[in-house]
């Protein structure tokens, strides 16, 4: 047996076939584009920009026993111990220093450095760590100005700090402008670079007399105003575009491979292969790539969907490009809003009316309209630099991959007797939809059973079938790209669609499968409900959703309570706690990690959306956008207690935690909030990792129709979070579902990084905040039995002056405290509470006021002396 097997080994190829077999055309360009050129360049170019950096060093502290050697530069080659040069990178090192900063640019030759650097680390990791384009600015615009400026600040120095160049310029400055002009030009040049960058406050100091409605500008709506660093948002949005569009040009190049005609000039391009075949015959071989460009404007892109023509046995593979983007609008919209309005400089104050009579609605109308933000007129909105772009943000498209999976699709269909009629594909940011229309006839529920064949023949995973796409009667299967792009949540924060929009509660979550940006209001979704298992992506997802609102909101109309039970995912959002967190009264911490808080504070939001109810009521008010309204008008009367109601978002990172430690005292409430708080602005955003039925429970699911899933490790918690398979298919990083208004949309997360949310935190933290933290109202608790008798560290420092004011008065009313001592309705209100607790004024007697229990300061006095 064995030598019959021996016998029959096919016979050694001959010499010449082995040669030819070996022959493989590589072109030049291929080797330039190969990716490991580019990292041999990058590491090239930081080899250089490290040897510029130390041949410059050393020649600051060589220079002048080097000089003469370089000047007599051909006598340095020769091999004697009198032309050793000092400099500690040779003879090439010496001269080379000398001819950049001699010859050159003086010191500010280091530039070159830094630019190699840039260009090398880009290079090397084949991403856009650092902007080439800025570094380029920064490098001719330095060159310049601080060659000028060392020669003329140093003139008299026997080193050239400013080089033959700086001094050449600054030479001929000094002719035409003299020596008071150019060092005048000079400080202009470093003036307008502090302000460019720093953008710092200058203020006229106004004068009573000049003072007048008019001349008051509203504070920007949007972060994004007139003053310097705005032009600098809207310089570098466009700029991220500009960047983004460059690579794409390059695609040309990758996806114009033999064969495969895909032209990609940063139009709209639909590409198409009518070179088919009816089907029956042989689908897999008679594709072929051909390009048809389509109008390049706004209009939509080539929709996936098939159109309207009437059925033909071709079969054609629309690949569908990212939209083109317009280059970022100036982001001042809402400042527009705004602005222009009279009496906007009218601060907040006014309410409080100097008697205690009630004052006439009318009189507050005649103040003009409310301006919320003027509380904190000064507060800057985070400006998009903050950001990052994560990697070219171009969406790769492989021709090949896309060629062999159409191909796999289509035989394992064929396999199964299926014919189809057409296929497109549309490439986005992690996924590849490929839909398909079915032959007349072919039934679609075949195609759905066939999901794991199909998945099985193209060997990947992730792989999800939409059978039928809804609204559209063709399948889809969303196969996953071999290379993925991240969506930067720059690119999502700088859109159209973000900046001018008119949501309560814009939030940018990701891009969908043909690129467009998924920002939605949550103030509709009303409360969302986010699941998936550890390390998908959620607390990225998280991040991405808090910081769209913190690029819209002013603190004055957004507070957030934010629930960590982890202790470490949202803890760097303590820094914002002034402007933006609201806390129980008493509470130190503003994030809220003990379980026992949580309750605590579920059920102070609950306080707070039947105060809220009772306000709406009051003003004869459906929900807080007609009541907001109505107050900005001044239709509403703030000494009865009516006040501008920020939204309110909250956030539990880990709700499996919260429920297994206490169950249905954190769940009841939180069905209460789902159910009725979005009419009164309270939003909930609930994540967890374990979508299991006893944590995320019917009542609980019936209250939250918008849900998201990454990846999760089951079907049934799939079905479990959003009522469908397909979550299990996810391939991570942030790839999710979204299931809003009852359709389920596959989306790449926007990427946000923890120093990008660490840079915009610090950004709103070190700004003033508002005069008044916001907080929840009281929770007593009912089962604690020592609730009235709460110790000195409960009260509000304000409690004793309170009291004073009330027992003196002898009227128990919140509003009397609201004026007199300047608080907010809230904060009165718990002042109130706590002097109910201390036995000092009686029950809450609704719009009356309540009776005072103390009449003397003697009595009260006694009391104070007590806690
Ligand atoms: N949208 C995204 N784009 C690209 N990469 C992402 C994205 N989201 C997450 N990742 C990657 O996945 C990693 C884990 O993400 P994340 O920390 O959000 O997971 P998680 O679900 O919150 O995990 P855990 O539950 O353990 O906290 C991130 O460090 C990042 O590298």
């Amino acid at each position: 047996m064995a030598n019959k097997l021996k016998t029959k080994a096919p016979p050694a190829p001959s010499p010449d076939e082995l040669k030819a077999d070996k022959e493989v055309e590589v072109t030049v360009k291929e080797v330039v584009k190969d990716e490991r050129t580019t990292k041999i360049a990058g590491a090239i170019s930081l080899l250089v920009a490290a040897f510029l950096f130390i041949a410059f060093t050393s020649y600051c502290f060589t220079w002048q026993q080097d000089q003469d050697k370089v000047f007599r530069f051909t006598d340095i080659f020769k091999i004697d111990n009198n032309n050793a040069v000092s400099n500690l990178l040779g003879v090439l090192g010496a001269y080379i220093a000398h001819v950049f900063i001699r010859n050159g640019f003086g010191l500010a030759s280091y530039l070159f450095c830094t630019f190699f650097f840039v260009l090398g680390a880009n290079l090397l990791f084949d991403k856009k760590i650092f902007s080439i384009v800025r570094n380029l600015r920064y490098l001719i615009t330095g060159l310049l100005v601080l060659s000028v400026s060392f020669s003329f600040f140093f003139q008299h120095t026997a080193f050239s700090f400013g080089g033959a160049a700086g001094e050449l310029m600054e030479a001929w400055l000094v002719k035409w402008i003299g020596s008071v002009g150019t060092a005048a030009l000079l400080l202009l040049a470093v003036l307008a670079y502090v302000i460019w960058r720093f953008n710092p406050v200058f203020k006229m100091p106004v004068l009573p007399v000049f003072k007048s409605p008019s001349s008051s500008k509203q504070v920007p709506a949007t972060g994004d105003g007139l003053g310097m660093e705005d032009m600098e948002e809207e310089d570098e949005p466009s700029m991220a575009l500009y960047n983004r569009e460059e690579p794409e040009e390059e695609e040309d190049d990758d996806i114009n491979s033999p064969g495969n005609k895909l032209k990609n000039d940063g139009k709209n391009v639909m590409v198409i292969m009518p070179k088919t075949v009816p089907l029956q015959v042989n689908p897999m071989n008679d594709f072929s790539l051909t390009e048809k460009d389509i109008p390049a404007d706004e209009a939509p892109v080539p929709p996936p969907s098939m159109p309207d023509e009437p059925l033909t046995e071709k079969a054609a593979l629309f690949i569908q490009q990212p939209r083109t983007r317009k280059p970022v609008a100036p982001v001042n919209m809402e400042l527009e809003i705004n602005a222009g309005k009279p009496d906007e400089d009218v601060p907040s104050e006014i309410f409080i009316p100097p008697a205690e009579t009630p004052v006439a609605a009318k009189d507050y109308k005649a103040q003009g309209d409310y301006e919320p933000t003027l509380d904190l007129r000064d507060y800057k909105y985070p400006s998009i630099d903050l950001l990052e772009t994560h990697g070219s943000e171009k969406i790769v498209h492989d021709p090949a991959e896309l060629e062999t999976h159409k191909n796999q699709i289509i035989e394992t269909l064929k396999n199964y007797d299926i014919a189809i009629q057409r296929i497109a594909a549309t490439v986005g940011p992690t996924v590849t939809l490929y839909e398909i229309v079915p032959a007349p006839g072919v039934r679609i529920s075949r195609i759905k059973n066939l999901e794991d064949d199909i998945a099985l023949s193209l060997a990947a995973l992730g792989i999800r079938i939409i059978a039928p796409i809804p609204g559209k009667g063709t399948i889809g299967i969303e196969v996953p790209n071999v290379r993925k792009t991240v969506v930067s949540m720059k690119t999502l924060l700088a859109s159209d669609k973000f900046q001018n929009n008119t949501f309560s509660l814009p939030i940018a979550i990701g891009k969908k499968i043909d690129n467009e940006n998924f920002i939605v209001d949550l103030a509709s979704m009303p409360h969302l409900l986010m699941a998936g298992a550890t390390g998908q992506g959620k607390s990225v997802g998280i991040n991405a959703l808090l910081v769209s609102l913190l690029y819209k909101k002013h603190p004055s109309q957004l507070k957030l309570v934010l629930v960590d039970p982890k202790k470490v995912e949202l803890s760097l959002y303590r820094v914002i706690e002034k402007h933006f967190l609201a806390k129980l009264p008493g509470e130190d911490e503003p994030i809220i990690t003990d379980t026992k808080k949580v309750i605590n504070s579920l059920n102070a939001l609950c306080i707070e959306m039947d105060n809220r109810y009772d306000l709406l009521k009051e003003a004869g008010c459906r929900n807080i956008k007609e009541y907001n309204e109505k107050f900005v008008k001044r239709r509403l009367n703030p000494q009865k207690g009516h006040q501008f109601l920020p939204f309110i978002v909250l956030v539990i990172d880990e709700f499996a935690d919260l429920i297994m430690t206490a169950g249905k005292e954190i769940e009841l409430p939180i069905a209460r909030l789902a159910q009725l708080a979005r009419a009164v602005g309270i939003h909930l955003i609930i994540a967890t990792q374990r979508p299991s039925v006893n944590i995320i429970t019917g009542t609980i699911k019936a209250n939250f129709p918008a849900r998201i899933a990454f990846k999760v490790s089951s079907k049934i918690d799939s079905r479990t979070i959003l009522d469908a398979g397909g979550a299990e298919q996810l391939i991570g990083k942030g790839d999710m579902l979204v299931s809003y208004n009852g359709e389920i949309t596959r989306l790449q997360c926007a990427f946000v990084d923890t120093p990008e949310v660490d840079r915009i935190v610090e950004f709103i933290g070190y700004q003033a905040s508002l005069p008044e933290q916001y907080y929840l109202p009281l929770f007593e608790d009912d089962k604690e039995p020592d609730h009235k008798n709460f110790d000195g560290e409960d009260r509000d420092p304000l409690f004793e002056e309170a009291a004073k004011l009330i027992v003196a008065n002898q009227i128990g009313s919140t509003s009397l405290i609201q004026r007199k001592m300047k608080l907010g309705y809230n904060r009165a209100g718990r002042l109130m509470d706590q002097l109910e607790a201390a036995g000092i004024v009686g029950k809450n007697l609704g719009s009356k006021a309540r009776d005072v229990l103390v009449k003397s300061d003697t009595e009260l006095q006694e009391i104070l002396d007590m806690f």
